[in-house]
């Protein structure tokens, strides 16, 4: 289908970048666009697609190399699915710290029962940055709000996820662990089945 010996990977988020190349393996290369550039793209659309395809084709754009996006965010039942797409700017730009912290915040004397959340992500690839058809592939992970974070791995609201099926954090993981089971694991093995990679 294409060339992926090497891939650009659309985000200025570490963690991710990690993440996605310890799933991919040593077969594709992933290079940061922060490699090319270090401005972001403003993340315009209304869903985690339409902000996935964006990104991608802005690398795309930039780094004139096939491009693999990753939107994620955290959708929590309480809050009708908010921080959602809005997830990294929950708290005005202020960092992963301020947003956990208005997180917990907003959901104060909420009781266990009434804490649900999910982590959504979303994978697009382009080839080029007009791609006419992206390969779009999603994951979910299921858990629960903590009432106070805990764990010290992984980014982003890890701290406060908790995981039924390991009764821990998901910061409380270890990588390896959260690249089994998280939403991003789930959207990159759909997207590994895509591609034909083993
Ligand atoms: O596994 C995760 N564990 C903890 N938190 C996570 C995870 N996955 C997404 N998240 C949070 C981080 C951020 O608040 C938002 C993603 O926002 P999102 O715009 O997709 O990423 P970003 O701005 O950090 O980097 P970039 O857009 O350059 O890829 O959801
Ligand atoms: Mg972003």
């Amino acid at each position: 289908m294409m060339n992926l010996t090497q891939l650009v990977l659309a985000s200025h988020n570490a963690g991710k970048l990690k993440e996605l190349q310890a799933m991919l393996g040593e077969s594709v290369q992933l290079r940061s666009i922060g490699e090319f550039s270090q401005v972001e793209p403003e993340e315009t659309g209304l869903s985690f697609v339409e902000n996935a395809i964006l990104k991608a084709r802005n690398a795309a754009r930039i780094s004139g190399l096939p491009a693999l996006a990753d939107d994620s965010g955290l959708a929590v039942d309480f809050l009708g699915g908010a921080p959602g797409i809005y997830s990294a700017r929950y708290a005005d730009g202020k960092g992963d710290a301020a947003n956990n912290a208005k997180l917990l915040d907003a959901l104060k004397d909420v009781p266990d029962a009434e804490r649900g959340a999910q982590f959504v992500c979303v994978l697009a690839l382009v080839r080029h940055a007009d791609d006419p058809l992206p390969i779009l592939c999603e994951g979910l992970w299921h858990g629960r709000i903590l009432h106070a974070a805990s764990g010290e791995h992984g980014f982003g609201y890890d701290p406060l996820f908790w995981v039924p099926e390991r009764n821990v954090s998901s910061a409380e993981l270890s990588p390896a662990d959260k690249n089994q089971i998280s939403h991003r694991a789930r959207a990159m093995a759909l997207l590994r089945q895509r591609l034909g990679l083993k």
